[in-house]
């Protein structure tokens, strides 16, 4: 596996692919990788010919220094576990490459940004959907990898590339979890001991809420007893838990369409955010 850090270097070797007609993958990451990662890079295996993974840790989407300075990196052992998946090519720019002396622009989503992850966190979804057009500019991909377990963001970048004519396809793949149904997150590494062991309550709260929804429960009933049942499980903060429409996450009444029940929550001091059908 080829490790690359310019974009130069980048187009070169994904020009000399196209030319062979190779179909390119890219699975984009901030790093800290896991299994859940390795599903969309397995996915990107069986879609394309060659299969770029990036990783970069984008200042431009992080709302929180501290987060962005909390961030896990373990660049040697992500390169360890892409190569022996049978990556071609991991690129991980530094932050000049990615945004040079004078860069200026920013793309925009507007609208499924504005709730939840939009709402907790100004300028995230500016961030993400401006380092994602690039990263796609600089892979010049066929097919982009994405996990559901960002469910918004996933929404966000579909809307781009349909908006923009983006010639990427991108492909949405299901939440990988843990034996006790804790979504996977490279941040799941600060929870102590015991914010572990009480952090599925999440998916367990969530899946039990869906359960009560598809049975008829009124929504706002059924939410709030779900944010009762956060809190007694541990959770410090529930910042939101709604039920949203699948695709324009438009806030939901009754349930009367394909929907998602999406949240976000803090646990020893550790921001969760976890998204189920329901
Ligand atoms: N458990 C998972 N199952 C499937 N895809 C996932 C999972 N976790 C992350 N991904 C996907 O991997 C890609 C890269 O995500 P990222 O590097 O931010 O990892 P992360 O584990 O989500 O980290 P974070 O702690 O920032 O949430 C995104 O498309 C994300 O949706
Ligand atoms: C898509 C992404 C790599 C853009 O920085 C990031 O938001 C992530 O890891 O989900
Ligand atoms: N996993 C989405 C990227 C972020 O949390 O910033």
């Amino acid at each position: 596996m080829q490790i690359l850090r310019t974009v130069g270097e980048l187009r070169t070797r994904v020009r000399g692919w196209k030319a062979d007609g190779r179909q390119v993958g890219v699975v984009p990451t901030m790093g800290a990788l896991h299994e859940g990662h390795m599903s969309l890079v397995r996915a990107a295996k069986r879609g394309c010919d060659r299969v770029i993974v990036t990783i970069f840790v984008n200042p431009m989407q992080f709302n929180n220094p501290d987060d962005l300075a909390k961030y896990p990196r373990t660049e040697d052992h992500d390169a360890a576990m892409l190569a022996a998946e049978g990556v071609d090519l991991l690129f991980a720019p530094l932050p000049d490459e990615v945004y040079p002396k004078g860069f200026a622009s920013k793309v925009s989503v507007s609208g499924i940004t504005a709730p939840m992850e939009g709402a907790m966190r100004p300028g995230h979804f500016d961030g993400v959907a401006t380092v994602v057009a690039k990263l796609f500019g600089m892979t010049q991909a066929d097919r982009a990898y994405f996990g559901q377990k960002d469910w918004q963001q996933l929404q966000v970048v579909k809307r781009m590339v349909a908006d923009l004519n983006l010639p990427v396809e991108v492909v949405g793949c299901e939440t990988i979890r843990e034996h006790d149904g804790l979504a996977m997150s490279s941040r799941n590494v600060r929870l102590d001991p015991l914010s572990r062991a009480q952090a599925p309550a999440l998916y367990k709260v969530m899946t039990r809420a869906a359960t009560a929804l598809r049975d008829g429960g009124a929504p706002a009933a059924v939410l709030g007893q779900a944010r009762e049942d956060l809190r007694l499980a541990g959770f410090t903060e529930v910042e939101y838990i709604d039920l949203r429409t699948a695709a324009m996450l438009d806030p939901m009444e009754v349930l009367d369409a394909p929907a998602r029940l999406l949240a976000a929550a803090w646990i020893g001091g550790v921001r969760l955010i976890d998204n189920i059908p329901v």
